[in-house]
């Protein structure tokens, strides 16, 4: 049996335990997640497991897919029908089949932290909060971590009985579940509470789940919170066949109310469930796991644990401190090129890992002069975007009319002369009439005062009521082009002459490879292509997901993102006591916060396979302030025999461009835009002439000087092809280049 004899002792023992629930406690690296895709295989194909009874459940969209992946490569037949899942989207699936026995509509709308923030704001003016007191972030964060510990509103407020600021958080707390119930709509939050809901009062729905699921696995078992704890011991309270792994070392979320509790009382709640530890780490090489071991040991708060490997010890870890943050970043980005000129490495074996999003600014704009693709996990989220939001809100509304800060978004977007005014009348009306913003939208001849409004309000609607037929049998992507062409989306961004008018644009375009490429999956998958269903996927898509394997580029990501995952090179940036610890830290009368943080280096030292390189800045500008930071306090944990401290930088060698992912971009753009119908043109309408040919020099306004190459007709535009002097070959759209003739 050739796929269990790449397992260690301890590993085969785990992968063997399939009855009664098991407890797989180990350090990073040690094949947790791998035990886990092997007894999935094992089940299955040794103890005859109907793979239908299987599920997995991961932390991220990200590991999700990629266990999937194993898991197909280890089973031949039926791997496909083994659920594996975030919490997120197993719950998603669930409600959206029972969630009528809650009271909800099946086609509710999910709402992301944006559309959270919209409501709480809402809440918050209705209730006549003062948000100078009670801020709408600190008022989210309440509800949320009310939630994770499944407390009712009611409950909530019972609690806070004789103080006087909770009171005020509870009836927030309140107010805001009935809005979000008027909507229709859940919060993600929401979405593991309903679940557990909807299994304490269906008993029937339970059982069948109980039934479905045999055999349940969680890894990153040490960050469930309360409500996820509750919603696997449901599940496995009848068969009790419930493997767990995860690493007390690794808890790096007690923030979203993660439970170290529920590792440590694991064997208490699941009375004679047996634990294994694995030791030997298959990830690293010696000198990093020996880092991260001594890391670690300055945390009181653990089980001792040491983890050893024989990969041998490997290079030294490189430590560099700079004088600024801009001069770490381009070290580090010239040092990533290096490796790739060398053929060492490419793109994507490199991973930058920082505390905050906030840091990878000047990263991006060392990777892009240096013409380097890369690519940010979290931060700057592509669906965060607006002109990806308002899009997304066309489909919302397309989709469930019900959802009214969707409506309310794009009624007026792009400007169709709806003032604020109306807007206001028809939300006074639809509150006092206590229906949906879109429902007082299709009545408005009932709404008083409206006087001149009524007209565009309705053409708005009709517009939608259009949308909605089309959208009957019509693909979502045909949709979409139909509503960005019907609404002149694309128009009205380049009328305001925003700058960011073409990156806007490249934007959409993406956002129409999302769709198409949802499609395709849903196809191969035998799914059927719904808006509802890619609008919870697109909801579902945690920030990780946005990194894609099959391109090659380096990524940059904050320590909690990577979890879970492993890169030959890993740099370790900001290592500054401020930045990380962080000042929060630092400063906590709680030394469990600096032990949480030291968790997190932890977590960051063991993703490096080969290499790790920290770095550090003796100054850097915070929030528009310079800040002269120390060496952070890790640094000095690792012990000096294992790093090197070299201060030379070797002499740079230019890495070759290879920009695969751009050039399937442009590709794609040329055919979308060449799919288009030219009556809607905008930008230099194709006949009108240019000041310019092929052969003439050429002015830009940030490129500087070139040669234009070739002018080709790309649908809606002329497509420029120049050559700069100082930036290399350039492909842009003649409205957008304004290129001058010298
Ligand atoms: N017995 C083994 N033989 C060879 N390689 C192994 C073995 N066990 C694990 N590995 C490899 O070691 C690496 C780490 O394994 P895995 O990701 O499963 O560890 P983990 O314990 O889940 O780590 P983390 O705590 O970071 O999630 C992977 O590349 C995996 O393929
Ligand atoms: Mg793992």
């Amino acid at each position: 049996m050739g796929i269990y004899d790449t397992l260690n002792e301890q590993q085969k023992r785990a992968v063997l335990h399939t009855e009664g629930p098991l407890l797989v406690l180990a350090g990073a690296g040690s094949g947790k997640t791998r035990v886990l895709t092997h007894r999935i295989a094992y089940l299955i194909e040794e103890k005859g497991v109907n793979p239908w009874n299987i599920l997995a459940i991961t932390f991220t969209n990200k590991a999700a897919g990629e266990m999937r992946e194993r898991v197909d490569k280890l089973v031949e037949f039926g791997a496909e029908s083994v659920w594996v899942s975030t919490f997120h989207s197993m719950c998603v699936r669930i409600l959206r089949r029972h969630i009528g026995l809650l009271g909800y509509d099946t086609n509710f709308t999910i709402y992301d932290t944006d559309d959270q923030k919209t409501l709480m704001k809402d809440v918050c003016k209705l209730l006549k909060i003062d948000t100078k007191v009670y801020k709408e972030r600190a008022l989210m964060a309440a509800v949320s971590h009310a939630k994770e510990e499944l407390l009712t509103p009611q409950e909530f407020r019972r609690r806070a009985e004789g103080d006087f600021g909770r009171q005020k958080i509870g009836e927030v707390y309140e107010e805001y579940e009935k809005q979000l119930r008027a909507n229709n709509a859940l919060d993600f939050d929401d979405l593991l509470v309903k679940t557990v809901q909807l299994f304490q009062t269906q008993k029937e729905v339970l059982e069948y789940y109980q039934d479905r699921f045999r055999y349940i696995m969680v890894d990153e078992y040490q960050d469930t919170n309360t409500v996820q704890f509750e919603l696997v011991r449901l599940l496995a309270s009848k068969y009790r066949n419930l493997c767990v792994v995860g690493d007390d070392d690794q808890s790096i979320y007690k923030f979203r109310g993660a439970n170290i509790k529920n590792i440590l009382d694991f064997e208490q709640v699941f009375e004679d469930a047996r634990t294994i530890k694995l030791e030997q780490n298959y990830r690293s090489t010696g000198h990093i796991l020996n880092a991260a071991n001594a890391v670690i040991r300055h945390n009181v708060g653990r089980k001792d644990k040491t983890l050893w490997t024989d990969n041998g010890e490997g290079e030294k870890l490189a430590f560099r401190q700079f004088d600024t943050g801009y001069d770490e970043a381009e070290y580090i980005v010239n040092d990533i090129k290096k490796n790739v000129a060398h053929g060492e490495r490419t793109y994507q074996d490199h991973a930058i890992l920082y505390r905050t999003n906030a840091q990878s600014r000047m990263f991006e704009e060392k990777f892009v002069t240096e013409n380097i693709p890369y690519k940010i996990v979290g931060g700057i989220n592509f669906y965060g975007r607006r002109e990806i939001k308002d899009l997304l809100c066309y489909l919302k509304t397309v989709d469930n009319g019900q959802d009214d800060l969707a409506v309310r978004r794009i009624v007026n977007v792009p400007k169709r002369g709806i003032g604020l005014t109306s807007i206001n009348r028809v939300q006074e009306y639809a509150a006092k009439r206590e229906i949906g913003f879109y429902d007082a939208l299709k009545a408005v001849e009932l709404i008083p005062d409206i006087g001149r409004g009524a007209s565009k309000l309705e053409s708005f609607v009709a517009l939608i009521e259009h949308f909605k037929t089309d959208a009957k049998d019509m693909s979502v992507s045909k949709l979409m082009e139909e509503i960005i062409e019907e609404t002149g989306y694309v128009e009205s961004l380049k009328a305001e002459g925003d700058e960011e008018a073409e990156a806007r644009i490249e934007n959409i375009d993406e956002l129409i490879s999302k769709i198409v490429a949802y499609e395709e999956t849903c196809e191969e998958m035998d799914e059927p292509v719904t808006l509802s269903g890619f609008l919870a996927e697109v909801a579902l898509v945690a920030d990780i997901d946005s990194m894609d394997e099959s391109k090659d580029y380096v990524v940059l990501m904050t320590l909690h993102s990577a979890k879970g995952l492993e890169f030959p090179h890993v740099y370790l940036v900001g290592l500054e006591d401020g930045i990380f610890p962080s000042y929060m830290t630092i400063t906590s009368e709680d030394p469990g916060d600096l032990e949480e943080e030291r968790r997190l280096c932890y977590v960051g030292i063991t993703r490096a396979r080969k290499n790790l390189t920290l770095t550090c800045a003796r100054r850097r500008m915070i929030r528009g302030e310079t800040q002269y930071n120390r060496m952070s306090r890790f640094v000095n944990e690792v012990p000096v025999e294992l790093v090197s401290t070299g201060v030379k930088v070797e002499k740079l060698v230019e890495a070759p461009v290879k920009n695969v992912y751009k050039q399937a971009k442009q590709a794609f753009q040329t055919k979308l835009y060449a799919a288009q119908k030219p009556a809607k043109q905008f930008g230099t309408p194709l006949g009108g002439k240019l000041a310019y040919e092929a052969g003439d020099r050429v002015l830009h306004g940030k490129f500087g000087e070139g040669t234009v190459k070739a002018i080709v007709e790309g649908g809606r535009d002329y497509e420029v092809t120049v050559d700069f002097d100082e930036r290399g070959i350039k492909k842009m759209f003649a409205s957008f280049a304004k290129l001058q003739k010298i």
